[in-house]
C-alpha cells in the first residue's frame, strides 16, 4: 500500500504527557504505523468545565514531547481550522492531504466510550480504523459501535492525566517523569497551571496525619 500506514493521536494535550506517547509508541509498534501525527484540538467541545490553555501553548509542548522520535509529527488541522473541534473534519483534512494512506485513529478508553456523542460518528468508520487502547481507571469496550471498525489493544498502564498534572502544578508538586522534561521547562517558563485550585494533599496512611502544606508556595517551580 503505497501512502503508508499513519497513527493519529488526537488530544487537548492540556498538557502532553507520558500516557500519550506510551500509547502511540505502542500501538505503532504492534499496528506496524510508519509514523504518528499528534493532532492537538482546537476548542474541544465537549470540555466545557474548564477553559483550556491556548492552543499555541498544547501545540508547542507537543513539538516538544514528539521531537525525538523521528516517527512522531505534530499537525496544526485542527488548530488552524479554528473553532470546535469534530474529528470528522480531522480525519477529512489528513486524508486530502495523504489520500493513499490507511489511517488508524487512537483512542484511550475513556474517549472511545463517547465516540457515540461525536458529530458524525457513523462515517467516522468509513475514513479511519480505530484503535482503543486502555487506560488505567476505564474499561475498554467497543460494544456499543459497529462490528469490525475497531480494533482493542493493550498499552503499558500509565496512571498518567492531563487533569493531574494541572492540579499537581497549582499545588506545587512536580510533574517531573509524569510529562517529558521540555514539558515541564516549558510549563515553568509559561507559568501555565499556577491558577488551578490547590486541593488538600491527601495521606493514604491516616487522614490525621497531613504533610505539611505551608511550604508549597515556597516551592520553586
Ligand atoms: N494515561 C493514558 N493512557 C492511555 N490513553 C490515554 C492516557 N491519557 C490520555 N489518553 C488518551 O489520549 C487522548 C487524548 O487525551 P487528553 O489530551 O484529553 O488527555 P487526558 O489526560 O485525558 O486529559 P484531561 O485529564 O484534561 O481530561 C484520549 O484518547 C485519551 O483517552
Ligand atoms: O468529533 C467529535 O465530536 C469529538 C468529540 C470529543 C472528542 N473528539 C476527539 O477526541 C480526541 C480526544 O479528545 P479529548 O477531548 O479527550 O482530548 C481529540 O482528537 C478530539 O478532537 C472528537
Amino acid at each position: 500500500m503505497a501512502g503508508g500506514r499513519i497513527g493519529i493521536m488526537g488530544g487537548t494535550f492540556d498538557p502532553i504527557h507520558h500516557g500519550h506517547l506510551v500509547a502511540a509508541s505502542e500501538v505503532a509498534g504492534l499496528f506496524g504505523l510508519d509514523e504518528v501525527i499528534f493532532v492537538p484540538t482546537g476548542q474541544p467541545w465537549q470540555k466545557t468545565e474548564r477553559a483550556v490553555s491556548p492552543a499555541e501553548d498544547r501545540y508547542l509542548m507537543t513539538v516538544i514531547a514528539t521531537a525525538s522520535n523521528p516517527r512522531f509529527s505534530v499537525s496544526r488541522v485542527d488548530i488552524d481550522r479554528g473553532g470546535p473541534t469534530y474529528t470528522i473534519d480531522t480525519l477529512t483534512d489528513l486524508h486530502d492531504q495523504r489520500p493513499d494512506a490507511d489511517l488508524f485513529f487512537i483512542t484511550g478508553a475513556d474517549a472511545l466510550a463517547q465516540i457515540v456523542t461525536w458529530r458524525d460518528n457513523q462515517r467516522l468508520f468509513d475514513l479511519a480504523h480505530f484503535i482503543g487502547v486502555t487506560r488505567p481507571g476505564f474499561h475498554l469496550a467497543d460494544s456499543h459501535l459497529p462490528e469490525g471498525v475497531v480494533s482493542l489493544v493493550e498499552v503499558p498502564a500509565m496512571a498518567i492525566s492531563s487533569t493531574d498534572c494541572r492540579d499537581r502544578v497549582g499545588r506545587g508538586m512536580p510533574v517531573w517523569y509524569l510529562v517529558p522534561d521540555g514539558v515541564v521547562q516549558y510549563i515553568q517558563k509559561r507559568s501555565l497551571y499556577r491558577e488551578v485550585p490547590r486541593r488538600p494533599v491527601p495521606d493514604v496512611r491516616d487522614p490525621a496525619r497531613q504533610p505539611p502544606t505551608d511550604h508549597l508556595q515556597e516551592v520553586p517551580r
